[in-house]
């Protein structure tokens, strides 16, 4: 079943930002960018209720306030820039991996086998996106998600990630610099500028 929840910000406040409102319909997903250090993290770690902060954020009817934090980051997910691994094996994290997943991502199944110590930052990325979609969130919240990659395996990742979006309704908060996969995958683009978050035109 698709997500049919919108996720909702209404005046959040994070560092310099305040006054933060925004609604994503499900399957939409919002481009967020903003020089380095402008507070595009910080405001995913809000969202996903891991800095204390100003306003509300809500999935549906359900107040981020309402719930314990761990229950609420299993429904929206964040795949921070570099992830975080607790065991030793690949397989340990990603127990229900689709192979279909794993070949679309570059991988044959052999790598639930591997250690998490020999992955590259590349391999690292594509498996934590998979490990979070694996999951079944409601919303995702996506920091530089093709950071580590080259071109062609962007390309790739970003057509993975946006057909999955689609499919299963999520969402989505991605934060992105580079402005032509903002233009492939945005259908809406908020830019910081010091302390005010503005619509960027997307033309789609
Ligand atoms: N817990 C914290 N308390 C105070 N300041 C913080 C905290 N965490 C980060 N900062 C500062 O807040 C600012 C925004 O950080 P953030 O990581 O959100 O930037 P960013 O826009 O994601 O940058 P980049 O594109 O370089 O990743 C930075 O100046 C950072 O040093």
């Amino acid at each position: 079943m698709p997500a049919t929840d919108v996720l909702r910000l209404e005046r959040l406040a994070i560092s310099e930002l305040s006054g933060v409102e925004l609604t994503l319909a499900p399957a939409e997903i919002l481009c967020l960018s903003g020089a380095s250090g402008s507070g595009k993290s910080r405001l995913l770690r809000a969202v996903a209720d891991l800095e204390p902060h100003g306003g509300k954020a809500l999935l549906g009817d359900l107040d981020q306030a309402s719930l314990p934090a761990h229950e609420w980051r299993a429904r929206v997910m964040l795949v921070p820039a570099e992830s975080h691994w607790w065991a030793d094996s690949v397989g340990e994290h990603l127990s229900q991996a689709d192979p279909a997943d794993l070949k679309a991502l570059g991988f044959t199944p052999e790598v639930l086998d591997w250690q998490v110590a020999r992955l590259s930052s590349g391999e690292k990325q594509r498996l934590a996106l998979l490990r979070a979609i694996s999951r079944e969130p409601s919303a995702l919240l996506l920091d530089e998600p093709t950071a580590n990659l080259d071109d062609a395996t962007t390309r790739r990742v970003e057509t993975w990630l946006v057909e999955r979006i689609r499919e299963r309704g999520w969402p989505t908060l991605w934060v992105a610099h580079d402005a032509a996969q903002i233009a492939r995958v945005a259908n809406h683009h908020w830019r910081i500028e010091g302390a005010e978050l503005a619509e960027v035109p997307t033309w789609t």
